[in-house]
């Protein structure tokens, strides 16, 4: 029976990307959503990408019933990547009991679900915000692990509770595996130029809006202080391309299915700090021209410094992001200068037209499997080797031009139809809440470590 992974949230901006990496990877994708926030849309994209398209169901993950169905109807499940949950910061602190009963009562009743079925792995997707201001302990910048966890707000409360629970899950039911991800900051596009994040309403993450400001749906951006004590008196992020984080989840699930490893947490970071202004500055680049911008006071509850020290990751998943930062503007410009109406419009047509050439020299094949899942007694360093063959298998086969061809027109067809849908509702977005943080002398040098932006 083919490995078949069910993946919670899988049309929202992190999901649809790791769900278009396991198709990559020859997984069988079976994806849940309720499309509160996001887009059937992005399932057209991955089709269009990858030549195949994930099972869909509209469903919502706090619906023990519908949930039932799912794993009925698709016994060949054996993993569950979870992503489904509310995630603005600020609503969080206004209506936190449907943050909890969201994130926290729908994980449980996921696992739930998992557990009558029989399916014992999870790959949950957590967040660095579960460290809240990591700037007030010695020596935690950058950011490892076995920082202590003290989140801030009620959205990194539901994270990490979800963390405890799967945790204790795992330890009083052997045979269980839970991978821990905590994300720093994820950007980018896919370099194809055809699927990317569609913020619905006004965004409030800093890529996202510079992306605004250089199509000119927005006259500048403010920068939230320049008073902190970095090399530019700006705040210092990790940030990551969403395709290798996308990657981690891969690499994570290797791990668990190979090592039966119980619960872990792990940190998916670059490891390098940049501050907004090097943003700013590595974007214009991109754009080749400037983008106007106001320094205005800091924003209530940023940090100084989220950088992670991704060490464990890289060591015990054999994982590491690899994607620049000038890489990650330009797959951020190709989108939203191409798609100013992000998912709400078809997809260009010459980029369409370029996807073969995309796929040829990424060695993308749609029609790879899995093999069968490694024994448990399986050592790391097999896990490691399985993933990078997985890779060179797919980066070694021809483009499947007649299946593709159909596959793509096929897809087109649903874009279309897609794009003359209604316009959806309902703007939500991200924020953080915390507080203001002291320099450790670390900034500056992590920072400096991404000069290649300028
Ligand atoms: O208009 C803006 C928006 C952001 N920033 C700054 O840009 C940096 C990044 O901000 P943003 O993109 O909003 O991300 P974070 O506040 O770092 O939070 C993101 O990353 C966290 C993990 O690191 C997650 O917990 C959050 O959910 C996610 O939104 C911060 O220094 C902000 O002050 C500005 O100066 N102006």
């Amino acid at each position: 029976m083919s490995r078949t992974v069910l993946v919670t949230g899988g049309t929202g901006y992190i999901g649809s990307f790791t769900t278009l990496e396991l198709i990559l990877a020859g997984y069988d994708v079976v994806v849940i959503d309720n499309l509160y926030n996001s887009s059937e849309e992005a399932l057209n994209r991955i089709q269009l990408i990858s030549g195949k398209r994930p099972t869909f169901y509209n469903v919502d993950v706090t619906d023990a019933k519908q949930l039932e169905e799912v794993f009925e109807k698709h016994p060949g499940i054996d993993s569950v990547i979870h992503f489904a949950a509310l995630k603005a910061v600020g609503e969080s602190s206004e209506i936190p009991t449907e943050y909890y009963r969201v994130n926290v009562g729908g994980t449980i009743t996921l696992i739930n679900a998992m557990q009558k079925h029989n399916v014992k792995n999870i790959v949950f997707s957590s967040s660095a915000t579960v460290y809240g201001d990591a700037t007030k302990h010695e020596g935690m910048i950058p950011i490892p692990e076995h920082c202590p966890i003290g989140p801030t707000n009620p959205y990194g409360r539901t994270k990490m509770m979800i963390e405890m629970v799967i945790q204790d899950h795992c330890e009083a039911n052997p045979g269980w595996n839970g991978a821990l991800l905590r994300y720093f900051n994820p950007a980018g596009a896919h370099p194809t130029g055809i699927m990317g994040e569609d913020p619905l309403g006004i965004p409030y993450n800093l890529f996202p809006l510079l992306g605004q400001v250089a199509v000119g749906r927005r006259e500048d951006i403010k920068i939230f202080g320049d008073d902190y004590d970095s090399h530019d008196g700006t705040a210092i992020r990790d940030y990551i391309h969403v395709i290798d984080l996308a990657k981690g989840h891969i690499a994570a699930l290797a791990r668990l299915r190979a090592t039966n490893p119980g619960c872990r947490a792990w940190n998916l970071g670059t490891g390098l700090g940049s501050t907004v202004f090097d943003i700013v500055k590595g974007f214009e680049k991109t754009v080749g021209r400037k983008l106007k911008y106001q320094v205005v006071g800091r924003r209530k509850g940023d940090v100084l410094n989220l950088t992670a020290v991704p060490k464990r990751a890289n060591e015990e998943l054999g994982w590491s992001a690899e994607i620049t930062l000038e890489e990650t503007c330009r797959d951020l410009w190709k989108w939203v200068s191409n798609n100013p109406q992000g998912y709400r419009q078809q997809p260009p047509q010459e980029l369409v037209a370029d996807l073969d050439d995309w796929k040829k020299q990424a060695g993308v094949t749609s029609q790879k499997r899995v093999k069968k899942s490694p024994s448990t007694s399986e050592t790391l360093s097999e896990t490691i080797s399985e993933t990078t063959s997985k890779i060179a298998a797919a980066a070694e086969k021809a483009v499947e031009k007649v299946t593709e061809t159909a596959e793509t027109a096929e897809a087109v067809g649903a874009t279309k139809a897609a794009a003359s849908a209604e316009p959806r509702s309902a703007a939500k977005h991200d924020d953080k809440i915390g507080s203001d943080a002291v320099d450790t002398g670390l900034a500056r040098t992590r920072s400096a470590a991404r000069a290649t932006v300028h």
